[in-house]
């Protein structure tokens, strides 16, 4: 039987409650070779190899299909992959890690509450400015299709922006954001607004397995799904 891989993350906000819900589990975790390793084992269950990597690459490693289990936030999986249902399980809801990706505009936009208003200012955007509205996100995909497919506005501009996106309409670069807020205090910070039906994902940390045909008759995949999912 082939190795199965669990990637976990090594570093971040959800790297320790995801060590404490395997803890929990029963799955408990050694390093492998000294104790700054960046792979580990489960005692006790043979041919499974823990991975660490951050929470990102988590996600682009189950898309690829390198690894067969990983935890990370639902938002990134999603933004990994297209038709991410087909392809992963989302297996455990974890509990933690909960954030939410948002569409948000300056509180200034008195008369913006809804992505319908949002939709009209998107249509006169060319007329009154010259240029199409400009959104700042990192989330090129969740946007694109909540804009697009969910609430037919086809009328803007992705921005681009790896940091600090909050900023981005003080800034200048860019009219209104898509991004990830918890507390909600930097998008208050930035007086920026979150429309009504502008929540475009209720996002947590995930057991993410990556579909796979040999997974179907594995026990070790099934006891690795079971284990998790009691802890909860
Ligand atoms: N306030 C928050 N800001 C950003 N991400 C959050 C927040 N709260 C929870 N998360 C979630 O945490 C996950 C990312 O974790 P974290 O930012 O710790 O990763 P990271 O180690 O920085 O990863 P990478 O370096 O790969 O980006 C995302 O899935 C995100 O939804
Ligand atoms: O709603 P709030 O509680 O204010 O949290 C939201 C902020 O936290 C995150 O940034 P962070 O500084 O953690 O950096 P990161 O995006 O690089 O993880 C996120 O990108 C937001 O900017």
């Amino acid at each position: 039987m082939s190795t199965i891989t669990i990637a976990l993350p090594s570093k971040g906000r959800i790297k320790e409650e995801t060590a404490e819900v395997f803890e929990r589990a029963g799955l408990a975790i050694s390093a492998v070779g000294n104790d700054r390793s960046y792979r580990g084992r489960i005692e006790g269950m043979e041919g499974v190899e823990i991975a660490y990597l951050s929470a990102s690459e988590i996600a682009r490693e189950l898309a690829s299909g390198a690894v067969d289990f990983g935890v990370t936030g639902e938002d990134l999986v999603r933004e990994g992959m297209a038709g991410a249902d087909g392809r992963v399980e989302f297996c455990a809801r974890l509990g933690f890690g909960q954030a939410d990706v948002v569409v948000a505009v300056p509180e200034i936009w008195l008369d913006v509450e809804t992505m319908a208003d949002l939709g009209d200012v998107a249509a006169d955007f060319r007329a009154r400015h010259g240029r199409r509205l400009q959104i700042a996100t990192k989330y090129w995909r969740l946007t694109q299709q909540f804009f697009s497919s969910q609430h037919g506005i086809q009328l803007y501009r992705i921005v681009e922006s790896l940091g600090a996106t909050e900023g981005a309409p003080a800034a200048g670069q860019a009219d209104i954001i898509v991004d990830i807020t918890s507390t909600g205090s930097t998008l208050r910070a930035n007086h920026l607004k979150i429309l009504s039906d502008g929540v475009i994902l209720k996002s947590e940390a995930c057991l993410v397995r990556a579909r796979k045909r040999a997974h179907e008759q594995d026990p070790r995949v099934a006891r690795i799904v079971e284990a998790v999912r009691a802890a909860l």
